[in-house]
């Protein structure tokens, strides 16, 4: 499809692709994983294109609801073409080229996302890892066929990250042999979970297991929610959508509460555990954290999710400042294109080695996931933590950098990036979801931290550990890892792109022409030489220790450091008398993303009242540097020299607590800009978390219960499409 020539392409686009210095086709191939996949893409692609429906109207011109209906016209037209090409394979690896086929292209028709998308990307593949054998011949031919449409519905209003903490129960009925499903309370509404809200019959819900009288903690089950022919919600259930957010907008994430609701004992999900008749409870998985595998999925999905996403954002990004000509540099001559300033080149360049960077890795994860399943089949789990460890880094940072660099590439295309039609707010509203959902970033990361503390025990110990984490026992030799820079960035390059590398090189090793495999290795040294300079900081700081000191004073520093921690600051901890959960504001690393908030309000107030009485004098000093490094220095030491000094001479009238509070909030503006280069600042609140009285739940609730298309209770997409596709009149 992309071969054949287009009319009219601007010439500045053209003449940079007669630059190129290699195959672009050959480039294509390995991207899809050979030639004949590439030809499969494109018949697949032109099926579509001739096919599908295509908006009338621009998406981001309708209202709310016509946005709903206009996603659902155009899902089911592309489940129609979906299920028809599934049903003609018969290869599992042929099913999974497929399914990233029609996952891709299906991009091409949604500026945001289709509410099918919990269906294929979670109810599936848990029925398939949570289900029995029987289970899932009953319910895999039915969701594949989209008879029934699902949802995965985790997350309660009061608990999203702690699994463990959820508060919805199902407790066995053995006289009925059914669950009753409870919401005991308004923080155990289930909530978000995309589909619910208007357009899934079906729902996987996660809930504490209670028989005879025991709780045996949280479990999966599959419940039907809403009448096939109605779809009107079933008795007992209250359920809707949850309001506008920040994207995900036609995705209609819902919330769902249960009022003595009765589902058949056979509802669990039974390849882990099962419930007998009598009630009796039977464990039949080998690893505890079994029931939390569709996540580990997920996670892996999306660092391929994010190379794509980012590769979108960068090639609109770069095609444009092509394109776009700006500022006169010589006179008479012409203004260059803004892909020739360096500075240009600084932002955008970074962004493909990233791709490519997120895509080698993601190749690799997926064989690796798929190889622990295969072990586990056979009973052998010992690779599960290593992979929990490894999906959760990789999506937390891959989700972090990929929202990061798409913003960059907003900027990179000044004000037109700011329009919905260059599609980069929606690829970044898209994509900074994807750090919250499936896990939060701090919270994985820290599952990470969690593997290494006690895979570095293990090599404390002299133990063997994977290869993986080999290099922790390695750097215990000082010689491999001096505190000489080149040593520094020989430990960041083995731990953080380890993997990168010998999968880049791997793959481009044959086949490839050496043009490729050129671009490839200055792909690869760009992303290594780039992350070693932007976090030359945090490696520095390893050094930050008790036991390394230039003096040598160990005892005495450790001695110092042990009297500064807050456990010593009280006699008697208050968990001796009561454990109370923690509130997420008590985590030090929630407080480091918040209180810089309160400092940067106070400096900004400060320097702005400051900078009214100055305005010409600075405008002319901000104007000084020619990287954009040197002024965003310039700007924050003005910042923090103008907060000092003006905090410090309004202060002085006021009591002294108050002047303390103040005086730590500047230390914290100037600290923390010392280590960290951004920060967010939230002026005006309006907001249902941020409310003076904390009633955030009912807030959250009471917000979804004005949102209109919970004013009808069955949306007419549903009689006009989901209906009449279901039962395969369409
Ligand atoms: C035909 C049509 C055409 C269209 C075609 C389209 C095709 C579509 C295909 C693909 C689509 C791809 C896109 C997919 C997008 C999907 C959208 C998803 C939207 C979002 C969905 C959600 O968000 S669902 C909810 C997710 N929720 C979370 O992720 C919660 C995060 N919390 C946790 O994971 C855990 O609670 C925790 C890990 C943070 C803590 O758990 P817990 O308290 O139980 O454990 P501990 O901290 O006490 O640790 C105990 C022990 O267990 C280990 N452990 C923890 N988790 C795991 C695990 N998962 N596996 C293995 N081990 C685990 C932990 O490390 C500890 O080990 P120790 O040895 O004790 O140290
Ligand atoms: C667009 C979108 C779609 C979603 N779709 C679904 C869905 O389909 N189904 C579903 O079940 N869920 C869904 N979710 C919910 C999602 O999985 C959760 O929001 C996510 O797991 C984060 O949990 P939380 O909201 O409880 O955050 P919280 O845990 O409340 O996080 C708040 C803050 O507390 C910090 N924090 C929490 N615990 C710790 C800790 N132990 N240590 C240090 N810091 C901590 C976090 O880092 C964060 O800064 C979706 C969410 C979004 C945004």
């Amino acid at each position: 499809m992309r071969n054949k020539p287009i009319a009219n392409v601007n010439a500045d686009l053209l003449k940079e692709r007669k630059n190129c210095s290699f195959d672009i086709e050959e480039l294509t191939n390995l991207i899809d994983g050979g030639k004949n996949q590439t030809a499969r893409r494109r018949e697949i692609e032109n099926m579509l294109l001739k096919n599908m429906p295509f908006d009338i109207i621009p998406e981001e011109c309708l209202s709310a609801k016509e946005k709903y209906e206009n996603a659902v016209r155009k899902s089911v037209a592309l489940n129609k073409i979906g299920v028809e090409l599934v049903s003609q394979v018969t290869k599992a690896k042929e099913l999974s080229d497929l399914t990233l086929t029609l996952r891709r292209v299906s991009d091409a028709y949604f500026r945001e996302v289709t509410p099918f998308l919990l269906h294929l990307g979670m109810f599936i593949p848990t029925i398939l890892g949570q289900c029995s054998d029987e289970q899932v011949a009953h319910w895999l031919p039915l969701a594949m066929q989209l008879k029934i449409i699902g949802t995965y519905a985790q997350t309660e209003l009061g608990h999203g990250t702690f699994i463990r903490g959820l508060e919805t129960t199902a407790t066995y009925d053995e006289r009925t042999e059914e669950f009753v499903l409870n919401s005991p309370t308004l923080s155990s509404s289930k909530w978000w979970a995309g589909g619910l809200g208007k357009t899934a019959n079906h729902c996987i819900v996660v809930a504490q297991l209670y028989t005879k009288g025991e709780c045996y903690g949280t479990h999966p089950f599959i419940v039907q929610i809403r009448d096939m022919d109605t779809h009107m919600p079933l008795k007992g259930l209250k359920v809707g959508e949850i309001g506008p957010r920040l994207g995900f907008q036609t995705a209609d994430n819902g919330f769902l509460v249960f009022d003595n609701f009765r589902i058949p004992r056979d509802s669990l999900m039974m390849k882990h555990a099962k419930v007998l008749k009598d009630g009796t409870y039977v464990k039949i998985a080998r690893h505890s954290k079994l029931t939390y595998g569709t996540m580990i999925f997920v996670r892996v999905l999306l660092v391929s999710e994010m190379a794509f996403n980012l590769s979108k954002a960068v090639t609109i990004a770069v095609r444009y400042s092509a394109v776009r000509r700006q500022s006169e540099l010589k006179p008479n001559e012409p203004e260059p294109q803004v892909l020739d300033y360096l500075t240009q080149q600084h932002k955008l360049f970074i962004s493909i080695s990233t791709v490519y960077a997120f895509q080698f890795t993601s190749n690799w994860l997926m064989k690796t996931y798929h190889t622990v399943q295969a072990n586990m089949k056979h009973g052998n789990t010992d690779a599960l933590p290593e992979l929990h460890a490894l999906s959760s880094c990789l999506k937390a940072i891959c989700t972090s950098d990929c929202s990061a660099a798409i913003e960059q590439c907003r900027f990179a295309c000044g004000g037109h990036g700011y329009m919905i039609s260059s599609n980069l707010p929606s690829l970044y509203a898209f994509t900074t979801a994807t750090r919250t959902y499936e896990g939060d970033y701090t919270v994985l990361l820290l599952q990470t931290a969690r593997f290494l503390v006690k895979t570095w025990e293990q090599v404390e110990l002299g133990n063997a550990v994977t290869p993986m984490v080999a290099y922790l026992a390695r750097h215990q030799n000082r010689e491999a890892w001096d505190e000489s820079p080149e040593g520094i960035i020989r430990a960041f390059e083995a731990i953080a792109a380890g993997v990168y590398q010998t999968e880049s090189v791997r793959s481009v090793s044959f086949g490839q022409s050496d043009a490729i495999k050129d671009v490839m290795k200055q792909l690869s040294d760009l992303y290594l030489l780039y992350w070693s300079l932007e976090r030359t900081g945090d490696l520095l700081t390893t050094l930050k220790s008790t036991l390394g000191s230039y003096d040598g004073r160990v005892y005495e520093r450790l001695m110092e450091e042990a009297l500064k921690s807050p456990l010593n600051q009280e006699p008697v901890n208050e968990s001796f008398h009561n454990e109370p959960e923690p509130q997420v504001m008590d985590f030090v690393s929630q407080q480091h993303k918040l209180f810089i908030g309160i400092a940067s309000y106070y400096s900004y107030s400060m320097t702005a009242l400051w900078l009214w009485d100055i305005l010409t004098k600075v405008t002319s000093e901000l104007g000084v540097g020619k990287t954009d490094r040197l002024p965003e220095s310039h700007g924050r030491a003005v910042f923090m020299s103008v907060f000092n000094s003006e905090m410090e001479k309004s202060v002085s009238s006021l009591s002294a607590p108050l002047q303390a509070v103040l005086r730590q909030l500047v230390e914290l503006y100037l600290y923390y800009w010392t280590l960290e280069k951004r920060g967010d600042l939230l002026l005006v609140l309006q907001s249902t978390l941020g409310s003076y009285d904390g009633r955030v739940y009912e807030r959250l609730m009471e917000e979804a219960l004005k949102n209109p298309p919970n004013k009808e209770p069955v949306n007419e997409s549903f009689h006009k499409y989901l209906k009449p596709f279901i039962q395969g009149k369409l």
